[in-house]
């Protein structure tokens, strides 16, 4: 490592005086002005990954939902998977080194995590629409090439593209081509195969307007309309030409605010999505004749291609075991139409798409989605090769259900959450079945809920168990908790401080919406009250 040229560059790469970031469940993410220097240390740290690793590893430059004027960055793991946690925590260190301790920080990582300095380094980078990402990348760029790596720049791209890229250079190019035109082309492949009977020729077109956030996802949905059939006609929204990113639109919003994006005209009953700033989760909704407006969530998705799932593994007669994962955000009705309905295993872990991943990596087939709409599916090894293997001896109806299955496996990006791929499964499934949305809405009603923020003196003062559901820290407020929650039906509450935000958010369901509003209110004031609230009291009312 020549520490002199690290030294020398990092100068140009300051460190704003006393800001201390952590790398959270989705990276490092804050106002783009101050992030120079960490886009500088996470090239380095990049390279230190990919020695050790003896990878590729990526770089994505995104804040995802957060405004215009954020900016974040994370790595992608050799599979396409997140960061492993050890890492995370180097990569912290890194980022908050004082300029004199940079290069001490660098040679007490690779030696920690026995990095072999003479291994070669190769990293690939992409970045969403922000204005600023252009030019955080270059400081991506400059601390792996200050480090000897090698690297390739996509330039733009979604994020689950950049976790598809990744997987398909670390795999010797069996998940596909590390192309953006092998991602286009290995999804509407699979997608053409998997709904061929239902988009035949001569069938009716089937319309469905995206909203695109203004971000990246609306650049690439374009680039691929020339890839899909005939039949599926995509309408892009907030394509970027002049709203603002995630301004009053995209799927974070509608999911949050529980209502529609701007910028999208809704007719009733037309079947509507919503991406959000990087494409790696997707929400869908419509408004009924009366005008009301229904969200179909990450809980409704996880349950439509658990069902489609399950139908196909009864059809070719396998016993692969299927599960789905949530966290505590999935609606309680979801949780129990899923065991109850559909007779699904269904677990719970902590917020954040790691943790869903890692779990649903214990299945033949692991279903994982978080409510605001980030999933994908899983097929262990042994499920996958099984399927194929199926797909080529089988014939008729079990043959059929065999190569659906085997077409499932493809459109699925199985590197992470990815909206456009998730959409064509969805697209698919929904064609098939000859379901509209109000039918596939109708199969079971989401109990009405609430999410609050409060704003703490330090959030850290709450700490959880139980997948987040309990709180330990501070003592009495889960007791408090529970007594509010006694006070109302169908009820359920929980707090947990935030990994993205400095704010502790605040949870509540209930049999009506006006109990689920009093509920959450409730517990945000005994947030407030017991965990050092800070500025305006909460208040009633929304
Ligand atoms: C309630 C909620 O939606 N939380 C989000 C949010 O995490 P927080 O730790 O709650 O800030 O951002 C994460 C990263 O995008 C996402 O994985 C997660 O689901
Ligand atoms: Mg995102």
């Amino acid at each position: 490592m020549d520490l002199d040229a690290v030294t020398k560059h990092s100068a140009s790469h300051a460190k704003p005086d006393g800001l201390i970031l952590q790398y959270g469940t989705a990276g490092f993410r804050t106002k783009a002005d101050r992030l120079d220097h960490v886009m500088f240390r996470m090239g380095l740290l990049a390279v230190l990954r990919s020695k050790q690793t003896k990878s590729t590893i990526g770089v994505m430059v995104t804040a995802s939902h957060n405004p215009e004027d954020d900016n974040g960055v994370k790595l992608v793991d050799p599979l396409g998977e997140m960061l492993a946690p050890s890492w995370e925590e180097h990569a912290t260190r890194l980022a908050n080194a004082e300029e004199q301790d940079l290069a001490r920080a660098l040679v007490a990582i690779s030696e920690e995590a026995a990095v072999n300095l003479h291994q070669d380094a190769f990293v690939v980078i992409a970045r969403d629409t922000r204005p600023s990402s252009e030019k955080l990348s270059e400081s991506v760029i400059d601390g792996v090439t200050v480090l000897g790596g090698q690297f390739h720049d996509y330039g733009l791209l979604t994020t689950p593209q950049l976790h598809y890229m990744v997987c398909c250079r670390n795999t010797g190019g069996r998940y596909g081509e590390a192309t953006i035109d092998g991602y286009f082309h290995k999804l509407s492949t699979a997608f053409a195969e998997l709904s061929k009977q239902a988009f035949c020729s001569g069938g009716d077109q089937r319309t469905l307007k995206v909203d695109c956030a203004n971000g990246i996802g609306a650049l690439k949905l374009r680039e691929m309309k020339q890839y899909l059939p005939q039949g599926l006609s995509v309408q892009l929204f907030n394509d970027g030409t002049s709203g603002k990113l995630n301004h009053f639109c995209g799927a974070d919003f509608v999911k949050s605010h529980q209502k529609p994006p701007e910028g999208l005209e809704m007719k009733a009953n037309e079947r509507c999505c919503s991406f959000d700033g990087d494409a790696d989760r997707i929400i869908y909704y419509y408004c009924d004749a009366d005008g009301h407006f229904h969200l179909i969530d990450g809980d409704k998705i996880a349950m439509l291609i658990s069902s489609f799932l399950k139908e196909l593994l009864l059809e070719i007669g396998e016993s692969l075991t299927v599960g789905v994962v949530q966290t505590a955000y999935a609606n309680g009705s979801s949780t129990r139409y899923l065991e109850e309905v559909m007779k699904v295993p269904v677990y719970c872990t902590k917020t954040g798409v790691k943790h869903l991943h890692h779990k649903a990596q214990e299945f033949d087939l692991g279903v994982y989605f978080e409510a605001n709409g980030h999933g994908t599916v899983l097929f262990s090894k042994a499920a996958e090769t099984k399927i194929r293997q199926l797909a080529k001896e089988l014939e008729d109806k079990k043959g059929k259900a065999a190569k659906m299955l085997e077409n499932v496996i493809d459109l699925f990006n199985q590197a992470t959450g990815d909206a456009i791929s998730d959409m064509l499964v969805i697209e698919a499934i929904l064609a098939l079945k000859g379901l509209t949305i109000q039918q596939w809405d109708a199969l079971y009603t989401d109990l009405p809920n609430r999410q609050l923020k409060v704003k703490v003196a330090d959030r850290e003062v709450i700490s959880t168990t139980d997948a987040e559901r309990q709180v330990v820290k501070p003592p009495g407020l889960q007791e408090a908790i529970n007594d509010l929650v006694r006070k109302y039906k169908l009820s359920r509450a929980f707090v947990r401080p935030s990994g993205t935000e400095d704010v502790v958010r605040v949870y509540a369901e209930a049999d009506s919406q006006e109990n689920a509003d009093s509920l959450a209110y409730e517990v945000s004031l005994a947030v407030f009250q017991q965990a050092g609230g800070v500025g305006e009291r909460p208040q009633p009312g929304f």
